[in-house]
């Protein structure tokens, strides 16, 4: 039984496989350029975030009705449980649907057909967050907000998300501002392939409550100090890391520093179709390669935890909290 975690950083584009993509692709009548899923798979060699992100928007092509974003989230759901995710807080990226003619309501609805009935079929309690592409302009965040509205009651917070470089938060300030005054949580990608100061930019100017990846905080120590002294959580992604080439190998993840140094720290899948592994594989991964101690990891799912939006159900929160505390590792042969 894998150690029971909340996931707060994932894309529900990113857990499309290559036989769901197939599958749809043939429902749909949409071509693939690639020829089976074997072909697909070869293509899974990133050399950067950029490289990621053009086969990830290509293979999108194949979602078009809500019974492929309810299918999409309901495989994503039933793996995530089998990985002892009790909770998940999901990434949707509607602009990259918006653009294709397939509408907020469609990807909304059918996302929520899974959600809605999550913990009834899977165990796994939800939330929806909505992210802008940052490579995209502010009006385009702002009038996404707008589409949005009619679905509020179905969505928890707004994030940030797509290719970061030369894409700095203070570009979605207004976006954020709007957000907030509509009641949305924030939370942004930051300091992945970024430096230090789109962190601190996300903090300053975006009023975020976590950031998403903020590997690279560890280049500026004044930074640290405030993200430790604020208890603001990072939702890491190790396998994420290692595939976009961001570090060299996983033996190189400043991730037991960061403990060390007393940051708040989750570990999260981001796009596990893609990367190599969902949930419980980036802790296993990270606890075998880092030698992470068994107080560490169980530090790790506390946080996901804490770093949660469950504000709206203490309760739960604490039933999972309890899980955790009981939580007995297995043991290893003698
Ligand atoms: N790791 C990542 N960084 C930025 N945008 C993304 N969209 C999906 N995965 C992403
Ligand atoms: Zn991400």
């Amino acid at each position: 039984m894998p150690l029971p975690k909340a996931e707060l950083h994932l894309h529900i584009e990113g857990t499309l496989e290559p036989e769901l993509a197939f599958r749809l692709a043939e429902r749909n009548g949409v071509e693939l350029s690639y020829a089976d899923t074997e072909a697909l798979r070869h293509a899974y060699r990133f050399e950067d975030l950029q490289s990621f992100l053009n086969l990830y928007y290509e293979l999108m092509a194949v979602l078009r009705t809500e019974q492929d974003f309810e299918e999409l989230a309901d495989a994503y759901l039933a793996r995530a449980a089998a990985q002892g995710v009790r909770h998940a807080e999901i990434f949707f990226d509607p602009q990259a649907h918006l653009a294709r003619g397939v509408e907020m309501g469609t990807v909304i609805e059918g996302l929520w057909r899974a959600l809605g009935r999550s913990v009834e079929t899977h165990g796994v309690s939800t939330k929806l967050i909505m992210c802008f592409l940052r490579d995209e302009s502010a009006e385009s965040a702002l009038a996404t907000l707008d589409a949005a509205k009619p679905y509020l009651d179905r969505i928890t917070g707004v994030g940030l998300d797509s290719a970061e470089v030369g894409h700095p938060p203070v570009k979605f300030r207004e976006a954020y501002d709007a957000a907030a005054a509509l009641g949305l949580r924030r939370v942004a990608h930051a300091g992945e392939e970024g430096p230090p100061e789109y962190v601190v930019q996300a903090l300053d100017l975006l009023g975020v409550e976590r950031i998403d990846h903020g590997l690279r905080s560890v280049e500026d120590p004044a930074l640290v100090e405030r993200l430790v002294r604020d208890r603001v959580p990072l939702t890491l992604c190790p396998l994420s890391n290692v595939r976009l080439r961001t570090i060299d190998t996983l033996a190189d993840h400043p991730l037991p520093a960061m403990l060390e140094a007393g940051l708040m720290c989750t570990v999260n899948s981001d796009d596990p179709a893609y990367f190599g592994g969902y949930a419980d594989d980036n802790f296993t991964a990270v606890q075998q390669t880092l030698g992470l101690t068994e107080d560490r990891m169980r530090e790790l799912a506390r946080n996901s935890f804490l770093a949660s939006f469950l504000e709206d159900d203490e309760p739960r929160r604490a039933r999972y909290l309890a899980e955790v505390d009981a939580y007995e590792f297995p043991r290893g042969e003698a």
